[in-house]
């Protein structure tokens, strides 16, 4: 238990400026005798006002407090008061508050001078200030003594002027009873929790609003990753063929120069065939003539002859084996040529089939261009070369370079984000304005708990003034009592009627429950509106998640342009060198058509979608 042990007073009120006076408080009591104006109340008062802070009452801002400089005979008065006490641990502690009074001309000036808030060292001691701050003080006595402020001031130090308060009227005695029992503390801890509550569900309201965009886009993200992948997978399987295509022509083409040489080899094998079968001719006609003059006779000899046949029957076989095998290598070759102008004539349907996809890609590429140009046509975006209106021979447009394209794509993805920044900062306006909804709802919601409260209290006094009138005429009806009693009690009668009538006026004028039923109607509207703004920041957030698909497919679409811009320049002097075309194929277009057709209607969805958030919007504020 805190007990407070000395009091030093100087130059308060009777106490004199000049002496310190000192008065020591014994356990487990102390009284204060003396007779009137000997200074028992001005104890009382120092020790409340060192221990609260608090002046007494009635003395004009704590002139009439400190001793009068008049009756001290000076123009000036310095007063102190000093308060040693023990905390309920024992701990000691003294309290230093000074004050000054000065007589100016006109009037007297008060003054705090300094104050100080001291407790003893334990190893040394010696005196160590808490703090020098009045309100700290002010804050830290009463919490170092284990007894609340309202305490001191209204049961411990009670002045006996305002010692009266238990028969104040209702709202001052139940703001007393809440300062002693620290009644709105806990209100307000209550009000502060209800306000957190609601911050911490709207909070969690937004965190699970981000956390279903979070997921929605982590989903698109996948998917858009798998895209992504099949279309990596797609264009190395393109590569891939590109380059089957290309060995297989190269060996097409190194078959045909094969077939070409052996061709010749050939045309070479037949024509030295065409010269063996004339040579055969001549050796035959010569063996004809060589019969027909065999009519005449041989001059050689018989052996000379029969050497000569012999000679002539070997060199004749040996013609003959050779004129056989230069047959069969004739067909042989005739088979091979054959087989090679087969070859030849896949080699050039093939030609042909490439050469129709180079001119399908070209027209792919042509429908690209004129859509970029509509694009940046429509939205005036600038584009670096071939503008919407630049032709090319024949009145078509010159193919845009990948430079313009990719600056075109940078172009239409920076007003993407820019236009996503537009609404995140509308979407932020919302929020804000949301809070400062829902605060107005919190503290209409504390104004109609606190009229409710008033008017209940207002009931109850009502009642509690008809039950005391109720009681009186009862008491009047059956009590046998002299006419003076009568004549008091009648007069009771008609002043608590009075007083009942008054309080019945007040409540009236009060119009209590015009005004709850007009908070209540406040209130309700607020909450519909309340209701309103999250609808549309539900939209604007749906907005803006369109928007934000809408960004990445423009992403997609450019990363896209730009592999199939670097494939192409890759893949494109071979192909046409290849093909012997000056453009390169379709099919690619119509899928580049058909991409970037979807990619124009999801923009166009997406921006009226924004320009629907940006209505509301306009529309809120
Ligand atoms: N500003 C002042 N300067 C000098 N004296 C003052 C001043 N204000 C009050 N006094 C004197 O201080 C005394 C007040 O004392 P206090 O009221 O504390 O006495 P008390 O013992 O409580 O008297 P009571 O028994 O009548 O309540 C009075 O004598 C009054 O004249």
């Amino acid at each position: 238990m805190c007990t407070v042990e000395k009091l030093l007073i100087k130059g308060v009120r009777s106490f004199s400026p000049d002496n310190q006076n000192v008065i020591e408080f014994y356990r487990p009591l102390t009284l204060i005798v003396g007779s009137n104006g000997a200074g028992k109340t001005t104890i009382i008062e120092c020790l409340k006002q060192a221990c609260t802070g608090e002046l007494p009452p009635n003395t004009k801002s704590g002139q009439s407090f400190i001793h009068d400089p008049k009756v001290a005979g000076e123009t000036e008065v310095k007063a102190q008061i000093k308060l040693r006490f023990r905390t309920a641990l024992g701990a000691p502690v003294v309290v230093c508050r000074s004050f000054q009074l000065s007589q100016k001309k006109a009037a007297l000036q008060f003054k705090t001078l300094d104050s100080v808030l001291q407790t003893y060292n334990k190893d040394t001691g010696s005196k160590q200030a808490i703090t020098y701050r009045c309100a700290d003080m002010d804050r830290m006595v009463p919490s170092l003594m284990g007894v609340s402020k309202a305490i001191l001031e209204n049961v411990i130090f009670v002045h006996q002027e305002d010692s009266n308060w238990p028969l104040a009227e209702g709202k001052v005695l139940k703001s007393k009873f809440d300062d002693i029992f620290a009644a709105t503390k806990y209100t307000k801890a209550l009000d502060a929790f209800r306000k957190l509550k609601a911050e911490k569900a709207a909070e969690l309201k937004d965190a699970k609003l981000k956390l279903e965009t979070l997921k929605t886009q982590k989903d698109q993200a996948h998917k858009l990753r798998d895209t992504v992948a099949r279309g990596r997978a797609a264009v190395q399987e393109g590569e891939a063929q590109i380059l089957d295509l290309q060995n297989r022509i190269e060996a097409i083409v190194a078959d045909m120069a094969g077939l070409d040489s052996q061709l010749e080899k050939l045309q070479g094998i037949n024509e030295q065939q065409a010269k063996l079968d004339a040579a055969i001719g001549v050796v035959q006609k010569q063996h004809a003539e060589q019969l027909s003059r065999l009519t005449e006779e041989f001059e050689e000899t018989t052996d000379q002859l029969e050497a000569y046949l012999e000679n002539y029957d070997a060199e004749m076989r040996a013609k003959q084996a050779e004129a056989a095998d230069l047959t069969r290598q004739a067909g042989s070759k005739r088979l091979e040529a054959e087989a090679l102008k087969e070859q030849y004539s896949k080699a050039c349907k093939r030609h042909g089939r490439l050469a129709a996809e180079a001119e399908a890609h070209a027209s792919n590429v042509r429908a690209r261009d004129e859509l970029v140009r509509d694009t940046a046509a429509r939205y005036g975006i600038p584009l670096h070369a071939g503008g919407p209106s630049s032709a090319g021979a024949g009145g078509q447009a010159a193919p845009l370079p990948p430079s313009a394209v990719e600056a075109f794509s940078a172009e239409l993805a920076s007003r993407a984000a820019e236009l996503q920044r537009q609404l995140s900062e509308a979407k932020a306006a919302n929020r804000r304005q949301d809070e400062a909804l829902t605060s107005a709802v919190d503290r209409a919601n504390a104004a109609l708990s606190r009229a409710a409260e008033t008017k209940r209290m207002k009931q109850e006094q009502q009642l509690q003034l008809q039950r005391d009138a109720e009681a009186v005429a009862a008491e009047i009806s059956q009590c046998q009592v002299n006419e003076g009693s009568i004549g008091d009690a009648a007069g009771q009668a008609e002043a608590a009627g009075q007083l009942l009538e008054t309080k019945q006026r007040e409540l009236e004028q009060a119009r209590y429950d015009e005004t709850l039923s007009a908070m209540r109607q406040e209130l309700e509207s607020l909450g519909r509106r309340m209701a309103e703004l999250r609808t549309e920041r539900d939209r604007a957030s749906a907005a803006s998640d369109a928007a934000t698909t809408l960004r990445l497919k423009r992403q997609e679409l450019a990363s896209k342009r730009a592999e199939l811009a670097t494939l192409l320049q890759a893949k494109r002097a071979p192909l046409l060198q290849l093909l012997g075309a000056t453009q390169l194929p379709p099919p690619i277009k119509a899928a580049a058509e058909e991409a970037l057709s979807k990619q124009r209607a999801a923009l166009d969805t997406a921006k009226a979608r924004l320009q629907q958030a940006e209505g509301r919007k306009r529309a809120l504020q």
